[in-house]
């Protein structure tokens, strides 16, 4: 048996809050299973992508480390671990593991990891290997911003929705009381009469589509977004594949028509509805729209992004 030290980043925060509940719970098993950690809290927004990225400088960049950074939080938590992970290139790099506590969790449901704490903690604890998945890498030429991704990169529909759930003060009460989703449902009424559609531009290879009325576009490496919605029910982590969906602005009854599709997995071959499977998409939307990475948001801003896959090595074994 590997014997590994975890560097873990908590975020108290992460599922509002409910992290900083678990901890003690969390930290208990670990110590029953005589697991070796050291302990970083994040103490901000963003202050997880700074201690990885710093634990990542002092180590040094040889093989036979047995050092693993273990993201407990939600995907916002794991997305910031990986981007301070990757900052600086190395040639060994920092395996990175997840402990799925936060509300959405959808990098757990898409890696096909166990969404109950406990057991996801024995996938990752008991875990003998690294194995390499894809990640998804982004490099945003206006504001000049570049990093990773595990999740999905969306413009639009689905990154207003976050942006608006963020701001809404009845979040924190549903996330509370187990109803985080319904936070999202309002939002996205909110949204979608308040959001007009936008000019898209795709490339992809040689081909280029130009899309007037965009209204959700979405470059995803697994199924999930949003709290499990499978938007891509047939991609998986390890196809080495980015699925870029682009919706155009429908009117209620179709948007009603296609919520129910998208129920049954039936949503892809609708005519408002493109798919794109890809190594790398080019992404360009001349007017300001909202963004979001694996849930965090990206602001409001132009796009003119190139997005393209990587693998990192991840340290959790979904077959226990
Ligand atoms: N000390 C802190 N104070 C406030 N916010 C923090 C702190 N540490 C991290 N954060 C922020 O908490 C936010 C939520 O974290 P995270 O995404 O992990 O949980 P979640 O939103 O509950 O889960 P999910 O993304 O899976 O739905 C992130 O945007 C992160 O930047």
């Amino acid at each position: 048996m590997v014997s590994v030290q975890f560097y873990i980043i908590l975020n108290e925060h992460a599922g509002s809050g409910r992290a900083k509940v678990l901890w003690p719970e969390i930290k208990q098993q670990l110590d029953d299973a005589q697991v070796s950690y050291q302990l970083a809290i994040s103490e901000y927004a963003n202050h997880a992508i700074l201690l990885s990225e710093q634990f990542a400088k002092q180590l040094p960049d040889e093989p036979h480390q047995n050092w693993v950074v273990l993201a407990v939080g939600g995907d916002g938590t794991l997305h910031e671990a990986i981007n301070g992970l990757t900052k600086q290139p190395r040639t060994y790099p920092i395996p990175v593991a997840y402990l799925p506590i936060g509300s959405g969790n959808d990098f757990a449901r898409g890696a096909g990891m166990a969404l109950k704490w406990q057991d996801a903690l024995k996938q990752v604890v008991q875990c003998t290997h690294a194995t390499d998945y894809d990640i998804g890498s982004y490099d945003e030429t206006i504001k000049q911003e570049r990093g990773v991704f595990t999740n999905n990169l969306g413009i639009g529909f689905d990154a207003a929705i976050i942006s608006q759930a963020n701001q809404s003060k009845a979040k924190v009460w549903l996330n509370k009381h187990h109803m985080g989703k319904l936070s999202y449902l309002a939002s996205a009424l909110d949204v979608y009469y308040n959001q007009t559609g936008f000019t898209l531009t795709v490339h992809v290879g040689n081909q280029r589509d130009i899309y007037p009325n965009a209204f959700l576009v979405t470059t995803t490496n697994h199924p999930y977004f949003g709290g499990g919605v499978g938007i891509v029910p047939d991609a998986t982590i390890d196809d080495h594949q980015l699925h870029l969906v682009v919706i155009e602005k429908p009117n209620f009854f179709k948007l009603m028509w296609l919520a129910l599709r998208l129920a049954f997995k039936r949503h892809l071959t609708s005519k408002a509805v493109h798919y794109y499977q890809a190594s790398s998409v080019h992404l360009t939307v001349p007017a300001i729209e909202y963004g979001q990475l694996d849930g965090e948001e990206m602001g409001g801003r132009f796009f003119d992004v190139y997005v393209g896959l990587k693998q990192y090595p991840f340290w959790f074994d979904t077959t226990i």
